[in-house]
């Protein structure tokens, strides 16, 4: 890695993402992939394969991605920085590594790496370190450098489309008293040692004010938690949004929107976690409930890519909204550290 946003020239940019599978026989060693070495059961992963056979065994992630792949390329092509954009995935094809041998044949010396995932943590952001470490490791000295663009859950570029989405489905609930509709942000749970090793929480709960408190400064809300993994003896972020979707109805509570901030796309855990699973919950305990779209391909967010990438390249002034600021870039030595694994 190298250092700070000096005005060097990148030649070009990779998307590093999850990956997800696209049929049913990449499922289980999809799964594989994803939870090696991390201790989660095995009947665990059998309840999320099924998950996924729901959907034909193909997670919408890659598309998403691709979609994303597409609109920067359009979007550097339109108004620079003029760089090749590349893709690669930590758990499916295209694999970061057979990305990084492709940049290094190409000849690509210096890259800038945007990553799928607004906010710090271990596996938000230090495992795509790792990921992209491994990578260039594996093909060897002629890998290309690479810098990691700073997180972005203030950036307006990420914000905007929340605040957006947020006011519609409001106005979709059609709500006159700005008390009744409760707003549940939802977020990827975290063992509570790795959520403590890090500002994931914070930065969450910034985002969460960024967009309510903008929209709805009135409305009731919280940051809840979904998409729990690991084995059950290990504590994880709670309240799960199933869970305060049924405390919730006991107090009246009839009209919720989700929010799902800590995430840049529809992905799997948005259309299965969310509008099948606390879908189905929400409506077993008669509360309406609307949920807010991810940025995903939002111009603004495409934008902002570009934004990221020109600040690094031009060192331009860094933009963040609200207390925080722009996180710093590169992240500082040791931050979001690996949590110790039980077994
Ligand atoms: C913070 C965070 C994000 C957000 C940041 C980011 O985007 O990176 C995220 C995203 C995602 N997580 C995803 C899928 C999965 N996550 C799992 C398991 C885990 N996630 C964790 C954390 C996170 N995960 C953790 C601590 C585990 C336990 C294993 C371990 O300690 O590392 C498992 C295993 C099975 C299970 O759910 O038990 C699956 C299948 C998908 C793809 C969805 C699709 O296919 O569309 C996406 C985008
Ligand atoms: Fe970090």
């Amino acid at each position: 890695m190298t250092d700070g946003t000096d005005a060097a020239r990148y030649d070009a940019v990779v998307v590093v993402s999850f990956g997800g599978p696209e049929g049913p026989d990449d499922v289980m060693p999809f799964l594989e992939n994803v939870t090696r070495g991390r201790g989660v059961p095995r009947e665990r992963l059998e309840e999320v394969a099924e998950q996924y056979m729901l959907f034909g065994g193909v997670s919408p992630i890659n598309a998403q991605t691709g979609a994303l792949v597409d609109a920067l390329r359009a979007e550097l092509g339109a108004d620079g920085p003029d760089l090749p954009v590349y893709w690669g995935n930590r758990n499916w094809r295209p694999y970061l590594a057979d990305t990084m041998a492709e940049m290094a044949h190409d000849g690509v010396r210096r890259a800038l790496a945007f990553v799928t995932s607004a906010y710090s943590s271990y596996s938000a952001c230090r495992q795509y370190l790792e990921d992209i470490d491994a990578a260039r490791a594996a093909v060897g000295p002629e890998a290309p450098s690479v810098d990691k663009i700073r997180q972005y859950w203030n950036h307006p570029g990420f914000v905007d489309p929340f605040r957006d989405g947020l006011r519609a489905a409001l106005a979709d609930l059609g709500d006159r008293d700005a008390r009744r509709t409760h707003l549940l942000f939802t977020a990827h749970s975290l063992p509570l040692s790795m959520a403590a090793s890090s500002d994931y929480e914070l930065q969450l709960r910034d985002a969460m004010e960024l967009v309510a408190g903008h929209v709805a400064p009135d409305a009731p809300r919280e940051l809840v938690w979904q998409s729990r993994s690991g084995p059950p003896q290990v504590p994880w972020l709670e309240p799960d949004v199933n869970d305060r979707l049924r405390t919730l109805s006991t107090t009246g509570v009839d009209q919720v929107v989700i929010v799902p901030v800590g995430f840049t796309s529809d992905h799997q855990e948005v259309v299965f976690d969310l509008d099948t699973q606390a879908a189905a919950t929400a409506r077993e305990v008669g509360i309406e409930v609307r949920r807010v779209p991810t940025p995903g391909v939002d111009p603004r967010f495409v934008r902002m890519v570009r934004d990221l990438v020109e600040e690094r390249c031009v060192g331009a002034t860094p933009v963040a909204l609200g207390p925080l600021g722009p996180r710093s870039a590169p992240c500082a030595a040791g931050c979001c550290p690996a949590p110790t694994r039980p077994g």
